[in-house]
């Protein structure tokens, strides 16, 4: 295992719009704790993570109120309009400390179920790569382009598709330089490797576990409580 450093970069200023819940989803609660301390946890009791940088809404009233173990070496940086300005503004934040070129781990606030064991792949898969990649998962269902009417327009051949998730793993500088770019050309930025192939580069994709799901939807909060059960509760 490489001994490299590692930082995390946590976004954690949406609103959690589709959860149709009276706070942020990353604020609810799952086995008595939060779904962000769940996912802070996570990421820093992983030996090779050395620091995170959260992203936070300007008018959080929340975040103050999370009991932060004092030595957890955390930044803060302001939440951004979209999920990719919040990531470019942590980007910022953690260049700031002169940290040189670190590998940053992307991870949202919204996946409290991360495996270290994903981590560790993850890390070894790409310790020595030229660009960097994403935790996905490939797709076994099949797959249906919709109509406008919620009909069936064809098949989509699934062979080659996969579902991205979080972390996503690039070098500090590159990121910066890549999100900066694809923001300010007004691509849509859903995730960090979007801006990477905005400038040509191909992240490799790293199969990890079905279970690190984002809380997007109500349904998801009791899944994502009987995956940390069954998980027990450890970082696996
Ligand atoms: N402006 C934003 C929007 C999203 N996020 C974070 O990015 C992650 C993934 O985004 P998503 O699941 O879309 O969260 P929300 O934007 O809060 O959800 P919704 O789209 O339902 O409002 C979440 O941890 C969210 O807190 C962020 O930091 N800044
Ligand atoms: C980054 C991500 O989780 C990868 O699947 C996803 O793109 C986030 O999308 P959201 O709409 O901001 O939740």
């Amino acid at each position: 295992m490489p001994s490299e450093q590692f930082w995390a970069i946590v976004p954690a200023a949406g609103t959690g719009s589709r959860m149709q819940t009276d706070k942020p989803k990353q604020y609810l609660l799952l086995q008595q704790q939060t779904v962000l301390m769940h996912t802070l946890n996570r990421l820093l009791s992983h030996p090779q993570i050395s620091g995170l940088v959260i992203a936070i809404a300007k008018d959080d009233p929340w975040w103050s109120s999370l009991e932060i173990p004092a030595d957890w070496p955390l930044l803060i940086a302001e939440g951004g309009q979209q999920r990719s300005d919040s990531v470019l503004n942590a980007l910022d934040r953690l260049a700031d400390e002169q940290v040189g070129d670190p590998w940053v781990l992307v991870h949202d606030a919204a996946r409290p179920c991360l495996r270290h064991a994903d981590i560790d792949h993850m890390i070894h898969s790409l310790a020595t790569d030229e660009v960097g990649g994403i935790l996905a998962m490939p797709i076994t269902d099949t797959v249906k382009r919709a109509t406008m009417d919620g009909r069936v327009a064809e098949t989509v051949p699934r062979e080659a598709l996969w579902r991205a998730a979080t972390p996503q793993m690039f070098r500090l500088q590159q990121l910066r330089q890549a999100l900066s770019q694809a923001i300010a050309a007004g691509i849509n930025v859903t995730d960090e490797a979007s801006a990477m192939e905005y400038l040509g580069y191909q992240p490799k994709l790293i199969a990890g576990h079905a279970d690190n799901i984002k809380i997007t939807l109500p349904q998801d909060l009791p899944l994502a409580e009987l995956f940390l059960q069954q998980q027990g509760g450890s970082n696996l």
